[in-house]
């Protein structure tokens, strides 16, 4: 099994987290856990911060030498901003007087709809949002990316599986249907503006947000994850919990501002008969093949061995610059809601954190289905399991 946690505030010092279960040998650097950094700090509507902070990655346990050792790994990603934080969010406590002198310590009493600032309030029991939002702040994602990075290497070095994501819609335009990027887009895509597979499609989104971005609003939209070289068999039909695609929602719901998770053509087979709605078996040459592939690769909670195909739906960036109605709940006056420095859009970067999420939940999956304390044993096990496969 699989596990892990991160902890850490957006203005904290830094973001921390640990992944626990991975063999031995899997191939990973600091250069790496960059490289995925830098691809979520991407993306045409991102606000200021993207554009100065460093994501200073640090690997502080379990790797050695470029491998993996079998032990957790722990990733640093440090603020670049902590300096202009160090007092307002000390650990220890700080002199009232000092806090009182600071402007960015003023009391976020007015919160903002669509965020987590006024239920968080009323459930942990704060007078003002600053120690709600820190956390719920999608600053957090950093160290998912970090962590789903190692998974991402960890399963194309014991399956061969490879993972691309591009966004399929944005702020209401909407990438041509069917289009599904290789893996070896990822370049491409990483290149574009929104990443979307489209150049026309990716202009209309990019005007879209300039748009946007003029009219003090924010926008939202939908990413696909698409993955290659998976074998079937991932996941279960046995138990809910086991079933492969509640634990790749489960793991999508779980991005901060997604609200909803479609495996394959999932909402359209809704409104589509049973004879059009499947993907048919047939023989050919090279074994069992589908005709189509509108299940997204899984069925009965399980991979069939087709390109696993998982979208997932974000919603507009709450903080929007034409402030929302709200109430100052220190006096409880209408007010309109606390606004800081934000993102007009994010559903380029959010791309980046799903396929850090589908990564580890794959990685789970495999860990699962074929154990192995070092990589080279989870592959072996694997490549038998396929050489024996009953029907294939
Ligand atoms: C990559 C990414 C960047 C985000 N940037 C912002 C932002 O700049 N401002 C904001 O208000 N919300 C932003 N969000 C969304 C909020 O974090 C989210 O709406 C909030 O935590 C409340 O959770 P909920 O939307 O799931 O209810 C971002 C989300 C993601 C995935
Ligand atoms: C810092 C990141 O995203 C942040 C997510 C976020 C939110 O409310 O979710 C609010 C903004 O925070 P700040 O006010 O510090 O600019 C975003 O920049 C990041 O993605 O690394």
């Amino acid at each position: 099994m699989l596990r892990w946690l991160t902890a850490g505030e957006s203005h904290g010092p830094s973001l921390v987290a640990i992944l626990e279960g991975l063999p031995a040998h899997v191939r990973v650097t600091t250069d790496d856990l960059a490289d995925s950094l830098a691809r979520r700090r991407l993306g045409h509507g991102r606000g200021a911060r993207m554009k100065f902070e460093q994501d200073q990655v640090r690997i502080v346990g379990g790797v050695r030498h470029g491998e993996t050792q079998g032990g957790p790994v722990a990733v640093e990603v440090g603020n670049t901003e902590w300096p202009k934080w160090e007092q307002v969010m000390s650990a220890d406590p700080v002199d009232q007087e000092v806090l009182d002198d600071l402007a960015r310590n003023a009391p976020l009493t007015r919160p903002r709809p669509g965020h987590a600032d006024l239920a968080g309030m009323q459930k942990y029991d704060f007078a003002e949002a600053r120690p709600i939002l820190e956390r719920a702040s999608a600053r957090e994602t950093a160290a998912r990316v970090a962590l789903g990075r190692v998974a991402s290497n960890f399963l194309e070095q014991a399956v061969g599986a490879r993972i691309v994501s591009h966004v399929v819609a944005l702020g209401g335009v909407h990438a041509p249907a069917g289009l599904v990027p290789e893996a070896d887009d990822v370049s491409r895509l990483d290149a574009d503006e929104v990443r979307c597979l489209d150049p026309e499609t990716s202009a209309a989104m990019v005007a879209r947000i300039d748009q946007a971005h003029k009219d003090g609003d924010t926008l939202g939209g939908v990413v696909e994850v698409v993955v290659h070289g998976l074998p079937p068999g991932l996941g279960s039909h046995v138990h809910w919990d086991r079933r492969l695609d509640s634990r790749l929602a489960g793991a999508l719901m779980g991005i901060q501002a997604i609200k909803g998770v479609e495996i394959g053509d999932g909402f359209e087979l809704a409104d589509t008969p049973g004879s059009l709605a499947h993907d048919e078996i047939v023989p050919t040459e090279e074994g069992l093949r589908r005709t189509t592939h509108r299940a997204g690769g899984t069925e009965g909670g399980m991979t069939t061995g087709e390109v696993l195909r998982v979208r997932a739906a974000m919603k507009p960036i709450a903080t929007v610059p034409r402030a929302l109605r709200t109430v100052d709940v220190s006096t409880g006056e209408e007010a309109v809601a606390h606004h800081q420095r934000s993102d007009v859009c994010a559903v380029p970067a959010a791309g980046i954190v799903a396929e850090a999420m589908v990564a580890l939940v794959l990685a789970d999956a495999v860990v699962e289905k074929f154990g192995g304390d070092s990589v080279g044993e989870t592959r072996r096990n694997a490549e038998s399991y396929l050489a024996n496969l009953r029907y294939s």
